[in-house]
């Protein structure tokens, strides 16, 4: 008894010790990086990035199960590295069985349940809507791309246009709700998927609970790649997607502008919040018979003018794939990463968003696709994601522990 008590003093003493006198840098944050565990303090850890080279260069890798692949720079601006076969054939076809196994489902990319939220794009004021206006109105609206003949088709249709001069006055608007345009919208896209802005189908994998081995050598693998411990990556999102012919995505950024005022969306917020995900580890699992490949539109551009994307329809990659910009070709087993943010240079945490990293899906001209999305989620609350990657590790070691303990 007298042990006890003795043994409940001391420990509570030293979580006193640890909690009242250390400062928040010095509160210690144990990590796994190559299957070793580190403990260290908040201004010591930085998220890590890897070099770029001259666009062309390759630097040569070696992979736990010991097989040596070349890692080759595509681009600067932005960083995009890319790695084939770091994935093996029997990797690809187990995420695409544990994908298939999952069901998965259509992630088109629509906004319905935004449509009171319809905003008008007259850009020139001029209290009515021109083709143009029309066309950006939809876009931003519905989340499909249409061109002018689709429009004036629409026109006909729903009667809209009462004079025929291809500008929709705020008289001609005053009978149609955003319901009638989500009407005639979700007909017409039916027959043409390539309007939409995402057309494919996609299921989540689970990193931070799956016991699937192969699943956790990959994210083991991945987490070594980039440098990241193994419970960022855990706790990060992994989408398996596949496209059908036509399937494709338009360009896209796959992570918001930094905005502090704005949370990073979790598992628990879903509105009003912004999506932060550091970097994109993405995995190509078969070849593509014809089509398919990934654009990056303004990669090597000087600077980026998101006013230029949409004037340019840099977008829209049915039209334009690789051209202007970089295009990577889907093959099994490669993977590609870029950096979605820059490290921020004081607190070594998210920093501000590359505007660079647009990109999207080329569509599928023949066969189908099979990819994965690793997206490493950081948010820009250093500290908090640090305490929820140590409550993850002591976690995982308590599991292995458990393991050993029940493997005896
Ligand atoms: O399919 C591709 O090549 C790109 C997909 C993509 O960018 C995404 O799913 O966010
Ligand atoms: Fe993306």
């Amino acid at each position: 008894m007298q042990t006890f008590l003795l043994s409940v003093l001391i420990f509570t003493n030293y979580f006193e010790i640890y909690d009242y006198s250390a400062t928040e840098n010095e509160k210690q944050y144990c990590l796994t990086l190559n299957n070793e565990v580190k403990c260290e303090n908040l201004s010591n850890i930085k998220l890590s990035r890897l070099d770029g080279h001259e666009s062309g260069h390759i630097q040569s890798i070696k992979t736990e199960d010991g097989r040596k692949l070349e890692m080759k720079t595509l681009s600067l601006t932005p960083l995009i590295l890319e790695i084939s076969n770091f994935l093996t054939k029997k990797e690809c076809k187990h995420l695409k069985e544990m994908a298939t196994e999952e069901g998965l489902q259509s992630s088109e990319t629509h906004n319905w349940d935004k449509s009171n939220r319809f905003i008008l794009q007259d850009k020139d004021n001029d209290k009515r809507l021109s083709l143009e206006e029309m066309k950006l109105t939809l876009m931003g609206g519905f989340d499909v791309h249409l061109n002018k003949e689709d429009i004036l088709q629409m026109y006909k249709e729903i009667k809209i246009d009462k004079d025929n001069d291809e500008y929709i006055t705020q008289s001609e608007m005053s009978s149609f709700s955003p319901k009638h345009f989500e009407l005639y919208l979700n007909t017409f896209l039916k027959t043409h998927p390539e309007k939409h802005s995402r057309y494919s189908r996609q299921v989540w994998l689970k990193p931070d609970t799956s016991d699937d081995e192969v699943f956790n050598r990959i994210i083991n693998r991945a987490s070594t790649l980039v440098d990241l411990p193994v419970e960022l990556l855990k706790l990060s999102d992994f989408q398996v997607v596949n496209y059908d012919i036509k399937g494709h995505y338009h360009a896209h950024w796959d992570s918001s502008e930094l905005d502090k005022a704005t949370p990073c969306c979790d598992k628990v917020r879903k509105n009003n919040c912004r999506i932060c995900r550091y970097m994109t580890i993405f995995f190509y699992l078969n070849d593509v018979e014809d089509g398919g490949g990934t654009a990056f539109p303004v990669a090597n551009n000087d600077t980026v003018d998101t006013g230029e994307i949409t004037k340019q329809a840099l977008y829209n990659l049915n039209e334009k794939c690789g051209s202007p910009g970089l295009k990577v070709t889907a093959e099994k087993g490669k993977a590609i990463i870029w950096y979605n943010h820059f490290v921020d240079p004081k607190s070594g945490w998210l920093g501000e968003k590359d505007e660079h990293t647009y990109h999207g899906g080329c569509p599928v001209k023949k066969g189908e696709k099979w990819v994965a999305n690793f997206w490493i989620k950081v948010t820009d609350d250093k500290q908090d994601d640090l305490a929820k990657m140590h409550k993850y590790q002591q976690f995982l070691s308590k599991k292995k522990k458990k393991k050993g303990k029940d493997e005896l």
